[in-house]
């Protein structure tokens, strides 16, 4: 007891390092009123730069998190109020002795459990998954219901932090194995990798921080909850909401981004890159066509008779077919072809790699599908047909050269009644159809 109470004093620096080597009866002797005053310290003081720390990390999460509500993503403002809990939890709990116990056990607790339950909320609507808030809740009021009892029906300090340990670990290794089967088919992949990662990590030491508390004495001394095991899991467990958040808000961040981009470069209706987007592609492309000595195609594609069907459905209806033709486009080409949307009802597409011969053969497979495609939406059912011009870029042609061929190709086609394929002459007009 006196050796770890000389340890416990050095971490305090109240005990000098040299005092270990003292004859082992003299320390003793002058140890005694040392221990006493250890045995007095309040391990609420020990704890206060932690929980300070953790005050502070989320009042400043809160405030992250409040300017990225703003932008209405889902999950957004269940994290907020996850860090605003985690506000409210700590000083609760640090006024312990001095408030009621029923506010800064019974209560604080109550308000940490609903934190833990925000926090999985928040990931579910961010993934466009339910929140499940029926085993949330009912879990959050079991941990009350216990923590209640085990203060008021038989005080148990150890079987207390075993409850609320217990909850956070089964809500986090939920938010891990949440992310796990959701996250797939994202932009990027780090954000949910890092949060799940901390969500394991936080369901292991929760989960520790039970056992540990469960092998304790039912009734621990002061010096046994400022070991350095305690205080190393408090640490970890003071670190959970504010990690995870910021994990949250890496995620919000990134979401926001891509929403932006698409905005920049997307066409908001299709989702075909937009005109200005689409040149810059070209541009590269054909740099990278120049270096690779590969071929490069570009499709220009015009609906016919647009206008009639604007006329005979309504503009809604023209917008419809817009759409499924984009959708219906996607559906045939490659990762790394390039569908863009120049205007109006005109689409061009890139194909990097490919031969005319190649392209012409994409390109009378997307008339073919046009015409069988029937578009059915609350205005009835259409049908429509496309032109298209087809060009192959020359060495050291430029992006707007390249356009021009294939724009009149896109021209003979129409010329030539429409619902055909034609190629820039000087490459192979035989394959026009
Ligand atoms: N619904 C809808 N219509 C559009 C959009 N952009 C352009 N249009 C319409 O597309 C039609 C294009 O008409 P035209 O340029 O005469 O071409 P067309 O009727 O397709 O005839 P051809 O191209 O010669 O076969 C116009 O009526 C435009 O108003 C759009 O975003 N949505």
């Amino acid at each position: 007891m006196l050796m770890s109470a000389v340890i416990f004093g050095i971490k305090l620096n109240c005990i000098p390092r040299s005092w270990l080597s003292l004859p082992a009866r003299r320390r003793d002797r002058l140890l005694k009123p040392v221990l006493i005053l250890i045995m007095t310290i309040d391990p609420v003081l020990v704890l206060a730069p932690i929980f300070l720390t953790t005050e502070l990390l989320s009042l400043a999460l809160c405030m992250a998190l409040a300017s990225l509500r703003r932008s209405g993503l889902p999950g957004a403002r269940e994290w907020l109020l996850a860090n605003v809990a985690v506000v409210i939890y700590l000083p609760l709990l640090g006024l312990r002795g001095l408030i009621p116990d029923s506010i800064s056990i019974v209560v604080a607790n109550g308000i940490l459990a609903l934190s833990v339950a925000l926090y999985y909320a928040g990931c579910a609507y961010f993934l466009g998954q339910p929140a499940r808030w029926n085993w949330l809740l009912g879990g959050a009021l079991l941990q009350v219901l216990a923590v209640t009892y085990w203060r008021y029906g038989n005080d148990s300090l150890p079987m207390r932090v075993m409850a609320i340990s217990a909850y956070s670990a089964a809500v986090c290794t939920a938010t891990a194995y949440l992310m796990l089967k959701h996250y797939r088919g994202r932009r990027s992949s780090v954000h949910y990798r890092l949060l799940t990662v901390l969500a394991c990590v936080f369901a292991l030491t929760q989960l520790v921080r039970s056992v540990y508390f469960y092998t304790l004495h039912p009734a621990p001394t002061n010096i046994m909850l400022a070991s350095g095991w305690n205080i190393m899991l408090l640490c970890l467990g003071a670190a959970i909401m504010p990690a995870l958040s910021m994990a949250a808000v890496l995620m919000l961040h990134e979401s926001l981004q891509t929403e932006a981009e698409n905005a920049a470069n997307r066409d908001f209706m299709t989702g075909a890159l937009s005109r200005k987007h689409l040149f810059t592609i070209g541009q590269q492309q054909i740099l990278h066509a120049a270096a690779t000595h590969q071929p490069l195609t570009l499709l220009l594609i015009d609906l016919d008779h647009f206008k009639a069907i604007n006329d005979t459905y309504g503009h809604a209806a023209g917008d419809e077919v817009l759409r499924a033709f984009a959708d219906m486009v996607r559906g045939h080409l490659r990762s790394r072809d390039a569908l863009g949307r120049l205007g109006g009802e005109e689409f061009a597409i890139m194909l990097p790699d490919t031969t005319v011969e190649a392209a012409w053969q994409v390109a009378e497979r997307l008339r073919q599908q046009a015409q069988q495609h029937l578009v059915c939406s609350s205005f009835g059912h259409c049908r429509y047909s496309i032109s298209i011009g087809v060009a192959g870029w020359h060495g050291g042609e430029s992006f707007d050269q390249l356009c021009r061929r294939a724009d009149q190709a896109l021209y003979e086609a129409k010329n030539h009644g429409r619902n055909r394929v034609h190629v820039s002459p000087g490459i192979s007009a035989a394959v026009a159809g």
